[in-house]
């Protein structure tokens, strides 16, 4: 039995503010109030685990037992075909510099591993999205979004966060960049993956 979740307030167990909007915009049509991690500066746990589902389980179950309340943690990312999967789970990491995260230099170095292999158009990838819900006791629900698409350059759009200028979903001449945040919040990942939370642990 899936358990249910029946407060009015949700702690988002995530230092990431493009995403917690998203889920906050997400969790508003439902009455649930969202606050992050960040918010009630919770300390950041390492990433350590190899899968999107090992590192969501990390950042929930951490927070929901440093504020005693259930967390739900995003871990997510874009998986490329002809880079054999990668960057997936270290697609924060290719990002990082020595003076914090740049999402431009990720995406020109991205482009770059492309065009290093060689790889045939349309560039397929996928971006994932796996949302854990977790209790203090130690209980979780997992679930999953993905939405495919193709890497595209040059990047296109100023809209949302990350990668989204690169990627263009399937059916759609826009990228995430270009999309309105309602648009992309309606078709994402993430969008994908909420609605599977909200069909197992609300009502
Ligand atoms: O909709 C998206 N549009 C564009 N890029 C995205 C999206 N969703 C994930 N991404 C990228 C950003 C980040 O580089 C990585 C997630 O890494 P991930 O560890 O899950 O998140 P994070 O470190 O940014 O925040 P936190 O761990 O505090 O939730 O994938
Ligand atoms: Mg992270």
């Amino acid at each position: 039995m899936t358990r249910k979740f029946t407060g009015d307030r949700l702690l988002v167990a995530t230092h990431n503010r493009g995403k917690l909007e998203e889920i906050a915009q997400l969790f508003e049509a439902f009455g649930v109030e969202v606050i992050s991690a960040a918010d009630l500066n919770l300390p950041e746990p390492e990433e350590t685990e190899t899968t999107f589902v090992g590192n969501a389980r990390i950042k929930a179950h951490a927070a929901a037992k440093a504020a005693n309340m259930p967390a739900l943690a995003d871990d997510s990312g874009i998986t490329i075909d002809a880079l054999d999967g990668a960057p997936g789970v270290y697609t924060a990491d290719w990002a990082m510099t020595p003076t914090g995260r740049d999402f431009v230099k990720a995406m020109t170095d991205t482009w770059a591993k492309l065009e290093a292999v060689n790889a045939p158009c349309p560039r397929k990838a996928q971006f994932r999205c796996t949302l854990v819900l977790a209790w203090p006791d130690g209980h979780d629900e997992v679930f999953e979004g993905v939405m495919p698409g193709q890497v595209v350059w040059p990047m296109r759009g100023d809209q949302g966060h990350g990668y989204d200028p690169i990627f263009q979903p399937d059916g759609f001449d826009q990228t995430f960049g270009e999309m309105d945040r309602w648009e992309k919040n309606e078709i994402s990942h993430r969008a994908r993956a909420f609605r599977n939370l909200m069909h197992g642990c609300f009502k």
